[in-house]
């Protein structure tokens, strides 16, 4: 399988602290990357890199995107992240509009491209017809994804006051109507109760095993990232301890080490999985 995303050498550091010391993984295009790792590891923070939330201290994220080449991430500000590498992110602590509908939280998340249709003038705020058509294309869009996500029957309620696992379904949803080359996705099992989490699997199996999205996800919950993960890698102290299949990496000594300390007996990550 080919090679999606590169990250070769990243560091970031915060004053005196470390959190991603040299670390370099390979994300494959087609596939469902996990990263997992104690807390503090420095996950959120290596998709805070990759989006353009912080400038790496050293190290390249290289995108091997489809159509436009080679793009270094870590040169290009966020927006266009998004934009043009189409590299979208959900985040640990849901960030919808609460007071808006579903429907518009998924238009919103389509800005630039009515942006793009305003002509940066006032197309917009006049309804000119390429405005219009955008627009109609971001409804499309967006009732699309709902439908595939079987969120339709929540598209005009207010997103604030939906279930939390209705929530991050809407927030995946609202990723994926960017047409993402790489989607990221950090802890989106959160708060999730069994029956959500294998809900997410599901959904997570059908947007990259159907449709072909590569995926790299950040998750706490084992039953979610041991069932899904084609590849996990490891990290821990900014640095990447393990990677491979789950299955080699819950059995992997450094792994136990890292999640349990020095004296637990292996096998005890398996217990999660099941
Ligand atoms: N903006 C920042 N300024 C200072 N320190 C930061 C900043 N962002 C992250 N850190 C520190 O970097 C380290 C890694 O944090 P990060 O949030 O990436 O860990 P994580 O693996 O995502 O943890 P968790 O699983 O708990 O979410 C932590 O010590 C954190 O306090």
């Amino acid at each position: 399988m080919s090679t999606l995303l590169s990250v070769r050498n990243l560091s970031m550091r915060f004053g005196g602290l470390t959190a991603i010391d040299d670390l370099s993984l390979e994300v494959p295009a087609g596939s469902i990357t996990g990263i997992i790792g104690p807390n503090g590891a420095g996950k959120t923070t290596l998709f805070n890199c990759l989006t353009g939330f912080y400038k790496p201290t050293f190290g390249s994220l290289v995108l091997a995107h489809p159509t436009r080449g080679d793009l270094r991430l870590e040169a290009l500000p966020s927006h266009r992240v998004a934009r043009d590498a189409q590299v979208v992110r959900t985040f640990q602590n849901i960030r919808l509009f609460p007071k808006m509908t579903v429907l518009e939280n998924l238009i919103v998340a389509q800005h630039n491209v009515l942006q793009r249709a305003s002509k940066f003038s006032v197309a917009g705020l006049l309804a000119l017809p390429g405005y219009r058509k955008a627009e109609r294309d971001a409804v499309e869009r967006a009732a699309t994804w709902l439908e595939r996500l079987q969120l339709t029957q929540y598209a005009d309620h207010a997103a604030g006051a939906l279930p939390y696992g209705i929530q991050r379904r809407i927030e995946i949803a609202r990723a994926l109507c960017v047409d993402p080359v790489l989607l990221c996705l950090d802890e989106p099992a959160a708060g999730l109760n069994p029956r959500e989490s294998a809900e997410l699997n599901a959904l997570l199996t059908y947007l990259c095993g159907e449709l072909g999205i590569a995926i790299l996800l950040i998750e706490h919950d084992m039953s979610v990232v041991m069932n899904v993960s084609d590849h996990i890698c490891v990290i821990n102290y900014g640095r990447k301890i393990a990677e491979g299949t789950p299955a080699a990496v819950q059995n992997d000594p450094h792994v136990i080490k890292a999640y349990l300390g020095e004296d637990e007996e292996a096998g005890v990550m398996e217990e999660s999985t099941s």
